[in-house]
């Protein structure tokens, strides 16, 4: 009882980096306990093709789930699904803290009857304890919680995990839904993209995020500028700017927007309320950019720069396409 299950999460199809990451979460934990890392693919026909991008980046095996159930997601089929799973034998399951993965994850714990820790960004393994750290009062704090709850349940903050890639493949097999997937009480029937030129939040290496500093929406083309002279960025904003339409919700990042942990996190014109900080404090590398050298957002970033935002972006885009060059 060793092995780590991993929720190999997709939307319209195609794989999701959270998925890959949910694979290098319960390998930590497997590698740990000796065991093996299953990932299980929900999907309709020809899902089974991210099976071996899932080896490559971890997995021993990849139990898929075809069905035409799966379309969308499917919350309770894929909790029925994944608890039965972990019933037949494993120390635990992974899921990302993303979108899905929350809506998929209290329900397994709730099947299996055990407590979960959830929106990880680390985690240890000693005895039959898993010791886990994640964000706790709208990050105020970070909480340390053993799980001795067997199966373990987890759930991983977006960006926590870095994929890494091996050599191996895994197996592929076959596996069959718990009861009807088409039965579900719960229909997602129809899922409507965002902008999908732009790179994911929770997937992005590097978030450039914008707040009230920028003065008008038009400003954010300076933030934009940044973010495409990295080529790898996706660009965030604080609720100040959603709520005046300066930029779309989807771009919220904070305590009720998207919960992140890049590489690298640039706040530009932020005051780093608590609200926001509870979305991205758990970033790799925090630049911050205000001329408010008392700003809040100083106290939790790597590096400061006090100042005009409106003249020090337009220095550090072209900075960067010649550090790029
Ligand atoms: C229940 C609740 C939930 C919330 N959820 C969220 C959430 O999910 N995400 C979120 O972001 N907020 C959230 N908020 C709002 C949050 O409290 C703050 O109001 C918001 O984050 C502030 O956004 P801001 O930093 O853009 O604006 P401000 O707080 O107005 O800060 C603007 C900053 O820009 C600086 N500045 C001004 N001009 C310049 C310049 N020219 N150059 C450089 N710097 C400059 C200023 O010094 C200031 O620090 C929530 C609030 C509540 C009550």
């Amino acid at each position: 009882m060793s092995n780590i299950l991993a929720f190999a999460e997709t939307r319209g199809g195609e794989l999701r980096r959270a998925g890959l990451e949910a694979v290098a979460a319960a390998r930590v934990i497997a590698d740990a306990k000796g065991g093996q890392v299953h990932a299980v693919l929900f999907g309709t026909a020809g899902i089974s093709k991210h099976a071996a991008a899932l080896g490559a980046h971890g997995a021993d095996v990849v139990f898929v789930v075809e069905h035409a159930g799966f379309t969308h997601n499917n919350p309770e089929a894929v909790s029925a699904t994944l608890a039965d799973k972990v019933k037949g034998g494993y120390a635990g399951v992974v899921l990302a803290a993303s979108a899905t993965g929350k809506d998929v994850a209290p329900r397994v714990a709730a099947k299996l009857g055990v407590p979960m820790a959830s929106d990880v960004t680390s985690l240890t393994v000693s005895g039959n304890g898993i010791t886990c750290t994640h964000p706790g009062y709208t990050g105020k704090v970070i909480q340390t919680v053993t799980l001795t709850a067997n199966p373990a349940v987890v759930s991983v903050r977006p960006g926590a995990f870095l994929p890494k890639e091996n050599a191996k493949a895994g197996a592929v097999e076959t596996l069959a839904p718990s009861g009807d997937p088409s039965a579900s009480r719960v229909k997602v029937t129809e899922t409507a993209a965002g902008n999908t030129a732009k790179l994911d939040l929770g997937e992005a290496p590097v978030i450039i995020s914008g707040g009230r500093g920028l003065k008008e929406a038009a400003n954010f083309k300076l933030v934009e500028d940044l973010a495409a002279a990295f080529g790898n960025a996706a660009v965030g904003a604080t609720r100040a700017v959603t709520d005046d339409g300066w930029r779309p919700h989807s771009d919220q990042i904070g305590q009720t927007g998207r919960l992140v942990s890049p590489d690298l996190y640039v706040a530009c014109g932020i005051s780093g309320a608590i609200q926001h900080l509870a979305g991205m404090r758990t970033s790799k590398t925090i630049v911050a950019i205000n001329k408010d050298k008392d700003a809040p957002i100083f106290k939790i970033a790597d590096y400061g720069i006090v100042g005009d935002v409106l003249t020090i972006l337009p220095v550090l885009t072209e900075a960067v396409k010649k550090a790029k060059a």
